[in-house]
């Protein structure tokens, strides 16, 4: 926890017109969990990834009134996030030719994303939202309408089914419990996951994550139930690995070592990750 405190003070943020602290990069917290079997001594080891992905907002110049370096990480940031619709439509119209390699932040999620792989996207929106189609009054309205279980918005011919919308009051830990906690038990159970936090800039993406004193953010709360789970499972061994990176102008850079920045991007090929899972040995 003290780790990803220090790494979150060299993550890049600056004041723009919108947010007084606005994220400059994506940053991508994964926890990789690899657990065998207490009692088998070379019994398979099975591994998964957690991913926590706070998402720098995309802008609007004529609202941030970005410009030179502002603009620039602002371009960069809406065309990341255009590349991660563009990866996410694909798979879900299940077409063949996925464009992860478009943008470093798809490559880094590919195997996230694709796959079995559950992914998860909590929407943030602004108050007052930059459009009524978004307004907290709007979604709540039709939440109300939809039982409280599914929501869908339509307009100018595009659906949206929400899993659930949250009241304005609500805290991390309720959306935590209603939508995420289930995600991090399958991810417990070995299922590959990501949770981003998406919307546009100050809309309380970076909070979702990582919260405050009173308001616990995700990283926390996934944390407490992880711990718990290792701390019950007697008849298991665990190895909990954790990275903190942040995505910036297209460069990786180290959250947790300031003296490793703009890192390189190495695939590993389905045969070696089978191997590396104790599926082939
Ligand atoms: N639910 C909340 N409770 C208390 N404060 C909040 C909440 N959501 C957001 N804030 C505050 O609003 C401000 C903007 O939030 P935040 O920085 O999380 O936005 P963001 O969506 O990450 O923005 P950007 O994309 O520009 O980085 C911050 O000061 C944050 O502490």
């Amino acid at each position: 926890m003290e780790n990803m405190m220090q790494g979150n003070k060299i993550r890049r943020v600056a004041a723009t017109r919108m947010n007084e602290r606005s994220s400059r990069s994506h940053t991508i917290f994964r926890i990789i969990l690899e657990s065998k079997d207490a009692n088998q001594k070379d019994g398979p080891v099975h591994i998964s990834y957690l991913n926590l992905m706070d998402l720098a907002g995309s802008e609007r110049v004529s609202l941030t009134k970005a410009a030179g370096e502002r603009l620039k990480e602002g371009a960069n940031i809406n065309k990341s996030l255009s590349v991660l619709g563009n990866v996410i439509r694909q798979l879900s119209e299940g077409k063949e030719f996925i464009s992860y390699r478009d943008s470093k932040l798809t490559r880094l999620l590919s195997q996230a994303l694709g796959g079995n792989a559950k992914s998860l996207i909590i929407g943030n929106t602004n108050d007052p939202p930059r459009s009524s189609r978004w307004s907290r009054a709007s979604l709540e309205r039709k939440s109300k309408l939809h039982m409280g279980s599914r929501d869908e918005s339509s307009r100018h011919g595009e659906v949206y089914i929400f899993d659930h919308v949250f009241k304005q009051e609500c805290t991390n830990s309720d959306v935590y419990g209603s939508v995420v906690k289930p995600l991090v038990d399958s991810f417990m159970e070995g299922f590959n996951a990501t949770i981003f936090a998406y919307g546009q800039t100050s809309s309380g993406k970076t909070h979702t994550i990582l919260g405050n004193k009173t308001d616990p953010g995700l990283f926390q709360l996934v944390s407490n139930q992880l711990f718990q789970h290792v701390a019950d499972q007697v008849d298991k061994r665990y190895l909990i690995r954790c990275s903190y990176i942040e995505i910036y102008n297209e460069k990786i850079n180290d959250l947790l070592d300031k003296s490793n920045q703009g890192l390189t991007i190495r695939e590993i090929s389905k045969e070696m990750c089978c191997l590396m899972q104790g599926k082939l040995s």
